[in-house]
């Protein structure tokens, strides 16, 4: 018999490390068995900062790179199945989303970039690798992001609930799932990547903990409003963006003119956060009015309480959890997500949404590397 184990593999935009995920998926189950986070190591995290922000690249520091991660997925990888006793020949494939480095899906030629040679990790487990999950979307005209809502609708559907997955990783995605409406999801702007950005400048920590800056300072309405006025988030979905846009460059401008004390910087950071997210979901999104709504949060974000206030502040008459509540680790999502893009690849199963991403078809993600 065919083993149902897969393991998924996500860093995302923060940088902040590489989840591994250990799933059992089969047609009707899927069971997140195990995950580990590994921090990336921090001149590897500069040196695809200043990639990203385009600072400095030479095609040797990209190829480079591309073959760092590969080498540092595969050890990752390896480390995890020594770690968690697995025996390799039972693990099916690995769905390994590899690390965005730019995201251009509205040009006059549009691509997405993830680096990480997979043929490496393919390599040097010893397991078939799936990776490049999102080209393939945007050559049928699709954004290529996000792809997790085909995975929320698969674990997340109920006919009795209007329910609304939102990760905060980064940048934060949306996926609405209310009956007898379209499969809907977005990018609905920055998520952690400016607080992180900010902290970092300002008091050199990776992130804000617990948001203590952040609580002792206050909003300021001015700069939240100027903030707001960022196109993006007036433009119609399908619609997706990354840290190519919303980055520290982008604060320090639109700083420009304001004279804040930096907490009260951090502290509108948060509230922007929440208020581009609340108000897609508010203006953008038509719900059933018959059923209950609820906020499930998951991303780096869930950790976060002021964040979490927020969200239950701005939307009184929703529920407001972790989708922890619910059964599936918010720390874990995207890892297991990409399990599953890699089983439904391995399957044959298309895994974009054209209602989502705005592809012309519907198809099966990703490129298989062999072992
Ligand atoms: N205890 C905490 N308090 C506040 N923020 C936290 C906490 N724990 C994690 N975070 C935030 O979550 C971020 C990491 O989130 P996550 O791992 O979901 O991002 P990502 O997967 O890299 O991003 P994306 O989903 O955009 O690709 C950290 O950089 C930090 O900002
Ligand atoms: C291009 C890219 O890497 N996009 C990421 C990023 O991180 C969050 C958000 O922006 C989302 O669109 C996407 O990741 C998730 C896994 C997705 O495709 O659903």
């Amino acid at each position: 018999m065919q083993s149902t184990l897969y393991i998924g593999v996500m860093s995302g935009t923060s940088l902040d490390g590489i989840d591994i995920a250990l799933v059992d998926i089969s047609v009707d189950n899927i069971t997140f068995i195990s995950g580990e986070c590994y921090p990336l190591p921090s001149s590897l995290k500069a040196n695809l900062l200043q990639l990203c922000q385009q600072q400095q690249c030479t095609l040797l520091k990209l190829g480079e790179l591309d073959h760092q991660l590969g080498q540092l997925y595969a050890h990752c990888i390896n480390k995890f199945i020594q770690t968690h006793h697995l025996d390799r020949t039972q693990i099916n494939a690995i769905g390994c989303h590899g690390q965005t480095i730019f995201h251009s899906p509205n040009g006059c030629y549009p691509f997405t970039m993830q680096i990480g040679d997979a043929n490496i990790i393919a390599a040097k487990t010893a397991i078939t690798t799936i990776a490049d999950f999102r080209r393939k979307d945007m050559a049928y005209g699709g954004q290529g992001a996000p792809l997790v809502p085909a995975f929320h609708q698969a674990i997340f559907s109920d006919p009795n609930k209007n329910r609304i997955i939102l990760n905060i990783g980064g940048i934060s995605n949306i996926t609405v799932l209310s009956p007898n409406h379209p499969l809907i999801g977005f990018d609905t702007g920055p998520g952690n990547v400016l607080l992180d950005s900010w902290i970092a400048k300002q008091l050199a920590l990776p992130y804000d903990k617990d948001a203590k800056w952040a609580k002792t300072g206050s909003v300021n309405q001015p700069l939240l409003q100027h903030l707001l006025n960022d196109e993006y988030f007036r433009l119609p979905y399908p619609k997706s963006t990354g840290r190519e846009r919303f980055n520290l460059n982008w604060l320090l401008d639109k700083l420009t003119g304001f004279s804040l004390a930096p907490q009260d910087i951090q502290a509108t950071l948060i509230e922007l956060t929440v208020i581009v997210t609340t108000t897609a979901i508010i203006n953008q999104i038509s719900l059933n009015k018959q059923l209950p709504n609820e906020l499930l949060i998951c991303g780096g974000g869930a950790k976060n309480p002021l964040l979490m206030a927020r969200f239950a502040a701005w939307l009184p008459n929703w529920s407001v959890k972790t989708t922890d509540e619910l059964g599936t680790s918010s720390d874990y999502m995207e890892a297991i997500a990409f399990a599953w893009l890699a089983y439904c690849r391995i399957h044959n199963l298309s895994s974009n949404i054209p209602t989502v991403t705005g592809a012309t078809k519907a198809i099966s993600l990703g490129v298989i590397y062999p072992k």
